[in-house]
């Protein structure tokens, strides 16, 4: 039957509460109850191990009736000698093991049950009796192909424990046969200092001895019934009793050295033990296995006659199961030493018992004899007595003699405490040894009405969940697998260990028809009764009826949850329809979306090309608009220049008018008055000289264009005289030139020079109102400064001879501006008028002399020069016109 260890549904913390309380006041009962179960006794269980016979040729004095019951002859009768005593004992021992039985039957009948007891915490004694060379050592220890009691318990031990071991350290003997508990970082230290000494060589360690390994290993399987909630740990100790004295096998040292006997005392718990004993901690079989060969090289071995490898002493291997529960989490042990449970199991092998007639010993020999059967004998007289005084209970007890004898003052707790002995008799069935057999057995039957008490540990309840353990491990592991699954959140569960509980322990095993059925009957019975209270406890036997109630209450909500939830999957289809239509609309939605946003970005690229077009025509436009402005102020200006010239034009316009009238005023005052007197004949005279003068200017058409600058308004007036007093000049024709005319004139008397200016200047009505603003030579000497090679100022000469004969030189000033056409024009903004009196007055003197004055001849240069130029297009032209005129840019223009 397997543990009840489950994790229910649903325990709420209160049940789990109430359940503890409960708990708690049946642990006096309990307790009550396993004082009772202690007072029950079990006799010494007495098996007999009838050996092979060592050789073919001896006679076997022993003969095994049946699995209890064996038969001792007497060498007579083996023998068939009738005049002899002949006579037949016969022995009844728990087991009787016939020769052919193997080591295993041997240690399931006889040592697993007390591995058992071991693990619960129960001490045990087994050892065996037996005349030397009965096979004593052979049960106990075995050799490597038959490996005896001892590995085997070993082995069964750590397969049992081996996942529940603690950490080495975490207990510790403290050296009064106790154990005390060290803390997680105290057994740290520990395990890190004994590293330490290892690695120092102070520890010799052998690597693992192949002889060892196969003593190790074995089939065994291991046992149930372990507490899992405890942490384990495994002690062993190796003695042996020599010439009554005790020896400590496992002292640290070299082998060779000489050991000191060792007392033995008791502890706080009435248990013997020897003081100051060497108690390693085990972790393996085989670390078990190699503390006791090297216990066995300590071993004082003698030899005898009878047996080449006689025990001399007796030897005691000695198994501490040390446990304590884990803490309410199952992790670590609980830091409490009173909750600490110490099982003992004694491994005796006792020295062979041998009359010293037969072993022919002497000396030494005949001393340890001595002392072996000294020591045998008290554990007989020790055994005897306290069957004695069981049996008349009523009677004086005897003392009885532990202290006689090391081996039974070792083990007084075993038989006057509580606690398992068996024994194990082994039998040489040789006739020879019939005598010795014949004492053995009786003694061993004796041994077998000696009751012990059974021990039955109380264990402390500390209202620690059972299971807490394996519940914290599963628990680590499902953390572990969410872990590996990618649950991080995992790591952050707490354990509940309040949902773990259980009914017990395994159920024991038990065989009806076994010697030990009784024993075994009777555990039932207490595993049973146990199981009940525990079940009560838990409330097991109400749970049925709630769990009923709970299940149709369960089974109401399921219906209506069902109902529920198919008008939820109605609802939910429904939705995901409506869904799905959803997700076709979104997803056609998309799609335009998508064409849209498609659309958007050609349209925007689009856009952007459009854009960088209208900034190329934007700049082009503002190009064209500077451009534009330019030419709107290059014609304003001009536009100003040329209205300028207009207004100035029809001033002189006006002015020459008024003159023309005020001449022909007084020309008709003149002529009224020579009507009215006789002066008409010298006006007519004068008249002619004039037209003398007329005809001479005629003449000067062939002259170069420079004279022909010469214009005066005289002569204006002198045709206005010659043809029509109301004659209108033709200067305005000057504005010919504007229509880009090109013509030469000589109607009227009036020269037109070619020219290209598109407002030319008539000269004859431009002097008069400019006369006022006569500017000297010297002015015209600055100006030489004032052109360089790009000179802009331009200089007009004419000259002119007045009706006295005074010489008039008018000078022009003009700028150039630039033509639509490319080319320029000369526009005239200044005048200056030089006059030069004629010495004698006359009114025929019409050019000023050559040799005037500086002006005059200055002006005379300038004329020179003036008549070498026709015409200036460009500013080009009017550069190269500074040639020869001391800089001055002297231009011709239409006179
Ligand atoms: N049951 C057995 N089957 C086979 N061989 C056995 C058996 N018992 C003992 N022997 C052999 O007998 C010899 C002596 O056995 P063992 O040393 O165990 O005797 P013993 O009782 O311990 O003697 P002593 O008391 O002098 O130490 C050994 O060689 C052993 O192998």
């Amino acid at each position: 039957m397997k543990p009840t260890a489950k994790t229910p549904m649903k325990v709420t913390k209160s049940l789990y509460q109430r359940e503890l309380r409960t708990q708690s006041s049946s642990s006096s009962e309990q307790a009550e109850e396993a004082n009772v179960v202690a007072k029950a006794k079990d006799p010494v269980h007495v098996f007999c191990r009838i050996r092979p016979l060592p050789s073919d040729g001896d006679l076997s004095c022993v003969r095994v009736r049946n699995s209890t019951t064996v038969i001792l002859a007497t060498p007579e009768q083996v023998l068939g000698n009738k005049q002899g005593a002949q006579k037949e004992t016969q022995y009844i021992f728990r087991h009787v093991f016939e020769p052919q039985t193997s080591q295993q039957d041997i240690f399931s009948a006889m040592a697993q049950p007390l591995v058992k007891n071991l693990i619960k915490g129960r001490n045990s004694l087994l050892f065996t009796y037996g005349v030397t060379g009965s096979g004593k050592t052979y049960t106990m220890t075995g050799d490597t192909r038959h490996r005896g009691i001892m590995p085997r318990c070993l082995d069964v031990l750590f397969r049992t424990i081996s996942d529940y071991q603690a950490k080495k350290y975490v207990f510790k003997p403290d050296r009064l046969n106790g154990f005390e508990i060290l803390s997680e970082a105290d057994a740290l230290l520990e395990r890190q200092h004994e590293m330490n000494q290892r690695f120092k060589g102070a520890l010799k360690r052998k690597d693992s001895d192949p002889e060892i390994a196969s003593q190790a290993s074995c089939d065994l399987t291991p046992l149930r019934g372990i507490d899992e909630d405890n942490m384990y740990a495994v002690f062993v100790t190796y003695i042996e009793v020599y010439n009554n004295s005790v020896y400590d096998l496992l002292e640290e040292g070299n082998i060779q050295k000489t050991l000191q006997s060792k007392i033995i005392r008791e502890d706080a718990n009435h248990n013997m033990f020897v003081h100051g004993v060497t108690e390693i901690e085990i972790k393996s079989v085989e670390e078990a296995i190699e503390a006791f060969q090297t216990g066995q090289k300590r071993k004082r071995m003698g030899h005898t006659v009878l047996n080449a490898e006689s025990s001399r002493s007796h030897s005691v291997f000695n198994i501490r199961l040390v446990q304590a529960p884990t803490d309410s989490q199952g992790e670590q042990v609980l830091q409490d030493k009173r909750t600490i449970t110490i099982g003992q199991l004694s491994l005796v092998d006792l020295a062979g018992s041998e009359r010293s007639s037969r072993t022919k010993n002497t000396g030494l020999r005949l001393r340890e004899a001595g002392n072996i059967n000294n020591s045998l004998m008290t554990l007989r007289t020790c055994l005897e007595y306290l069957r004695e005084n069981q049996q008349q209970a009523n009677a004086a007890p005897k003392k009885i003699p532990y202290r006689d004898s090391k081996v039974t003052h070792l083990f007084k707790n075993y038989f006057d405490g509580e606690g398992q002995v068996s024994m194990i008799v082994c039998i040489n069935p040789r006739a020879e040894d019939h005598d010795e057999n014949a004492q053995v057995m009786k003694f061993a039957e004796m041994t077998q009405e000696v009751q012990i008490a059974r021990a039955t540990p109380i264990k402390a309840d500390l209202g620690l969940t059972p299971g807490r353990r394996k519940a914290n491990k599963m628990f680590k592991i499902a953390v572990n697998n969410l872990n590996e699954l990618g649950h991080s959140e995992a790591k952050k569960l707490d354990v509940d260990i309040g949902l773990v509980y259980t009914l017990g322990p395994d159920f024991p095993q038990y065989k009806i028809d076994s010697p030990q059925a009784e024993s075994a009957i009777q555990e039932l019975m207490q595993y049973l009764l146990l199981r009940i209270e525990k079940g009560k406890e838990l409330g097991l036997f109400t749970i049925g009826d709630r769990f009923r109630l709970h299940l149709m209450q369960m089974e109401k909500e399921n219906l209506s949850l069902r109902c529920e939830l198919a008008s939820l999957k109605a609802v939910y289809k429904q939705e995901r329809d409506r869904s799905s239509a959803l997700e076709n609309k979104i997803r056609v939605h998309e799609s335009s979306i998508d064409v849209l946003n498609n659309k958007v970005k050609n349209r925007e690229r689009q856009i952007d090309d459009l854009t960088r077009q209208l900034r190329g025509q934007q700049t082009l436009l503002d190009k064209k608009e500077q451009e534009k402005e330019h030419q709107k102020k290059k014609f304003d200006s001009k536009l100003a220049v040329e209205m300028d010239k207009r207004n100035r034009l029809h001033e002189l316009k006006h002015a020459k008018l008024q003159d023309k009238i005020r001449v022909k005023d007084e020309k008709l005052r003149l002529l009224s008055n020579i009507i009215q007197s006789d002066e008409l004949p010298k006006r007519l005279r004068r008249s002619q000289s004039l037209d003398n003068l007329s005809e001479a200017n005629n003449s000067k058409e062939q002259r170069p264009a420079i004279e022909s600058v010469q214009i005066t308004p005289a002569t204006t007036e002198m045709a206005t005289t010659r043809n029509d007093l109301y004659f209108t000049p033709r200067v305005g024709r000057g504005m010919a030139a504007a229509n880009k005319r090109h013509r030469r004139s000589r109607s009227t008397g009036e020269k037109w020079i070619e020219h290209r200016a598109p407002n030319p200047v008539p000269l004859g009505t431009v002097l008069q109102p400019y006369l006022k603003n006569r500017k000297s030579v010297t002015k015209l000497t600055d100006m030489k400064d004032l052109t360089g090679q790009r000179a802009n100022k331009y200089l007009l000469v004419s000259q002119e001879a007045d009706t006295d004969g005074d010489v008039e030189t008018k000078l022009f000033k003009g700028n150039i501006i630039p033509t639509c056409g490319g080319g320029a024009q000369v526009v005239f903004d200044d005048v200056e008028c030089l006059k030069q009196k004629s010495p004698v007055p006359s009114p025929n003197r019409k050019r000023p002399s050559a040799g005037g004055n500086g002006a005059s001849s200055h002006m005379n240069t300038a004329l020179a020069a003036l008549s070498t130029i026709n015409t200036i297009n460009t500013i080009e032209l009017a550069s190269r016109c500074n040639v020869g005129i001391e800089g001055h840019i002297v231009k011709r223009t239409k006179i």
